[in-house]
């Protein structure tokens, strides 16, 4: 499995106070992580600054085996990385509208769009929802939506923040069915959530944020192994 992404050193301030000091970050292609921690450990801090919605101090950032930067975040991580919100923002235009919004922002022609957006509302079990007003749609709904729009743009690194949270049930293993798929296509997901919620998929790696370190363990059904503080 190859590196994606390694920051050698990425620190987190607000003011005076330090949110986290993480040594050393990297995440595998072709891997999903959950990233647990209490409620302000900074899960979403961390996904946001992963997707440059918000700044940071790095050292030593490779992405992709390229050396670059987090602040300017470069136009190979914009193209590459995609957050979705918790609770996805829906645009009251229809439920394809919404899946194809990004490839539509990127230029790619009108019939390009519509196949790609067709399969890709097959892949997500919301076909039946096209003629949905996407503001009345449930949580499940929208979240699986939101991978749609998100898988359609094909991400080396998708960041998912508390994608299950608020969902049980039937709308909860939805989302969740869908994770492995996103992770053969060779992407690296990251999830973010509580360890009540904790998301058990096979051979998924566990980060934890905890007094501003990142533990790593390798959780998988054979249970946890070594935890690596860096
Ligand atoms: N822009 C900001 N300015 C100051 N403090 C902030 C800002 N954004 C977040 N924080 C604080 O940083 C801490 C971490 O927030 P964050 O949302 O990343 O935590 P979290 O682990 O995702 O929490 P939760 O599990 O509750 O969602 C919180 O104390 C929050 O209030």
């Amino acid at each position: 499995m190859s590196t994606l992404l390694r920051i050698a050193r990425l620190r987190k301030c607000f003011g005076e106070r330090v949110q986290f000091d993480i040594e050393r970050l990297s995440l595998d292609a072709g891997r999903a992580y959950v990233l647990t921690g209490v409620n302000g450990a900074g899960k979403s801090t961390l996904l946001r600054v992963l997707a440059g919605l918000e700044g940071a101090q790095a050292e030593g950032v490779v992405f992709d085996s390229q050396a670059t930067t987090l602040a300017p975040y470069p136009p190979l991580m914009r193209a590459a990385v995609v957050y979705v919100h918790q609770h996805p923002v829906m645009f009251s235009t229809s439920v394809s509208a919404n899946i194809g919004y990004g490839l539509v922002a990127r230029g790619m022609p009108k019939a390009q769009v519509a196949r790609l957006v067709d399969a890709a509302m097959e892949w997500a079990g919301v076909a039946h929802l096209r003629g949905s007003d996407p503001s009345r749609l449930s949580g499940g709904e929208k979240q699986r939506i939101a991978l749609a729009r998100a898988r359609v743009l094909e991400p080396r690194l998708l960041l998912l923040d508390e994608p299950t949270a608020n969902l049980d049930g039937a709308a909860r293993e939805q989302v969740l069915a869908l994770i492995p798929q996103l992770v053969r296509g060779g992407a690296c997901v990251v999830m973010a959530c509580h360890d009540r919620d904790l998301i058990a998929l096979p051979g998924v790696a566990r980060l934890k944020l905890r007094d501003g370190r990142l533990e790593r363990r390798n959780a998988d059904r054979d249970g946890p192994s070594i935890a690596l503080v860096t």
